[in-house]
């Protein structure tokens, strides 16, 4: 195995984002994966199985752009879908994979439309480039699979680094989104939390 330091900042930009989602409420029982990116071949990724609400430093790991560990331990079973992400946007530098109550819900719900709708929304404006709530975006929907690396491939066919598209959810399992930044990563996650529970609310 290589030696490959972990820089602090970094770690500590990942915890605060994976304790903030646990917080929350959108990464219990261990669900839920956290990334930020190093440089062009390398990025950071929470250890599998792990509560989300109690990481400490030891508990990342660096793996490479196809999701091979560089250093040492189990990195998340999903890191085949950040490495995707991170080979496919290459401005992007953190992702967030959360398992929310409303995105769990309406992906299964509305799997058969393929996408949910968000629409009209004054908090659509926290998203980056967007300025009037007068706007609509997709955030496509996958069939959820066991085999990650088959449903990263998926993904990559399907997606590939559309930059039209804000996150993506999995059904019956949750949302991946994604930012330049730990900070818009973050923003982006809140934001389309919210909105979900918006769309979840409105169809009751
Ligand atoms: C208990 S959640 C099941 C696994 C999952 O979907 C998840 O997000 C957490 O997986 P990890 O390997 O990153 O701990
Ligand atoms: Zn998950």
């Amino acid at each position: 195995m290589q030696e490959h330091r972990l820089p602090e900042t970094a770690a500590a930009t990942l915890l605060s984002l994976a304790s903030r989602c646990h917080a929350r409420g959108w990464a219990q029982a261990t669900s839920g994966n956290f990334s930020v990116r190093l440089d062009a071949h390398r990025f950071v990724v929470t250890k599998s199985g792990l509560d989300k609400g109690a990481l400490r430093a030891e508990d990342l790991l660096v793996v490479d752009l196809d999701g091979n560990p560089l250093t040492e331990g189990r990195p998340s079973a999903e890191t085949p879908l950040h490495a995707q992400i991170y080979r496919r946007r290459p401005g992007i530098t953190a992702v967030a994979h959360t398992h929310s109550v409303a995105a769990t819900v309406l992906s299964r719900a509305l799997l058969a439309e393929g996408y949910v709708v968000l629409s009209g929304f004054e908090m659509l404006k926290a998203l980056v480039g967007i300025s009037t709530h007068e706007t609509s975006i997709r955030l496509p929907i996958f069939p959820n699979d066991q085999d990650v690396p088959r449903l990263a491939a998926q993904v990559d066919a399907e997606l590939g680094g559309d930059d039209c598209v804000y996150g993506y959810l999995l059904a019956g399992h949750g949302l991946y989104t994604w930012g330049e930044n730990v900070n818009e990563a973050a923003r982006h996650v809140e934001a389309i939390e919210f909105l979900l529970e918006c769309v979840l609310h409105g169809r009751r």
